[in-house]
């Protein structure tokens, strides 16, 4: 797939019709406080318009502030955020979103999703919950709170569940996505539904810098490993959310859209299975 991206100021639309920015900042494991509020001072200052927490992450606070000192207009503004594992069902999801939003200070999420389809805890009875949980995410959509919902972690046959009792189809599934991992079957599966993918872990976490044919191939277009991943992520058609902390690095993470990797480059890069990390198996996580 070519993806038509060609600007940081172009975005995809949602099958809901919202729009969303072409990659945006990750922040697990930004810390909370001072760094986390920098980060997306700094980000939102180079450009970046999409934002990507979870309440897991426990630096929504921050991130609120960073957004309210960036003086960016929200409207302007994607902010994601995410349903932790200790909150699937009804109840718990409309509390869970309340809770974002007042650690975020925001008076509406741009997207939502539910963050694994089955933590262990409640393994048992994971497609029930699903559609508890999704059933509070599309109450709080009428209600104005959230733009679009979606989902995380996400395979087949928890789309499959899930679609049997959802009112909205999932408008995005994000999943772990880079070379070393294509997820084929799911982002296949996204694609048939109308359901964006989007790229977590587009850097590979780093493991994916000293890989040799990525290496190369960044020499050859005079960029640097992590452009090239990122460019590799947008050429797909995948929204990457790379995550960073240093302002020189969200900067470079953003210099993706004036080159283009030739289509036997892609396919070298696509070559790179289990060259780095792989996608953790939502049936194995014990979280
Ligand atoms: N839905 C889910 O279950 C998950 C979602 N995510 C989301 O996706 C985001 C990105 O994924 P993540 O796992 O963080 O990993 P990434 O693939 O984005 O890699 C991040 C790492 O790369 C480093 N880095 C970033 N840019 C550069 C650069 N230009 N040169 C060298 N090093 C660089 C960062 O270090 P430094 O910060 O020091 O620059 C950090 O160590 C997360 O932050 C989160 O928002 C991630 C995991 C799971």
């Amino acid at each position: 797939m070519t993806s038509k991206i060609q600007s940081l100021n172009d975005t995809y639309e949602l099958n809901n019709g919202v729009k969303i920015p072409a990659i945006g900042l990750g922040t697990w494991q930004t810390p909370d406080g001072e760094v986390a509020q920098k980060t997306v001072e700094d980000a939102l200052s180079l450009g970046y318009r999409l934002i990507d927490t979870a309440a897991a992450y426990g630096n929504e606070e921050s991130i609120g502030r960073g957004i309210k000192r960036s003086g960016v207009n929200r409207r302007d503004l994607f902010v994601t955020t995410k349903l932790w594992n200790d909150h699937h069902g009804y109840q718990k999801t409309k509390a869970a979103i309340d809770e974002s939003l007042t650690k975020l200070d925001l008076d509406y999420l741009d997207l939502y999703l539910i963050h694994w389809p089955n933590p262990a805890p409640v393994r048992d009875h994971w497609a029930e919950l699903n559609a508890e949980s999704w059933q509070a995410m599309e109450e709080a959509v009428q209600a104005g709170k959230i733009r679009a919902i979606g989902v995380s972690n996400f395979r087949r046959k928890h789309l499959d569940e899930l679609l049997k009792t959802a009112k909205i189809r999932p408008a995005v599934n994000q999943i772990y996505l880079n070379p070393s991992d294509m997820e084929e079957d799911v982002t296949a599966y996204n694609k048939e539904l109308g359901i964006l993918s989007e790229a977590y872990s587009p850097l590979g976490r780093g493991g994916l810098f000293a890989n040799d044919t990525v290496v190369s191939i960044a020499q050859h277009y005079d960029k640097s490993p992590a452009q090239v991943l990122l460019r590799w992520s947008l050429q797909h058609g995948f929204v990457p959310l790379p995550k960073s902390v240093h302002r020189e690095r969200l900067e470079a993470n953003l210099r993706v859209f004036d080159f283009t990797i030739t289509e036997a480059d892609m396919a070298k890069l696509d070559g790179l299975h289990g060259a780095a990390q792989v996608a953790n198996d939502p049936d194995q996580t014990d979280f």
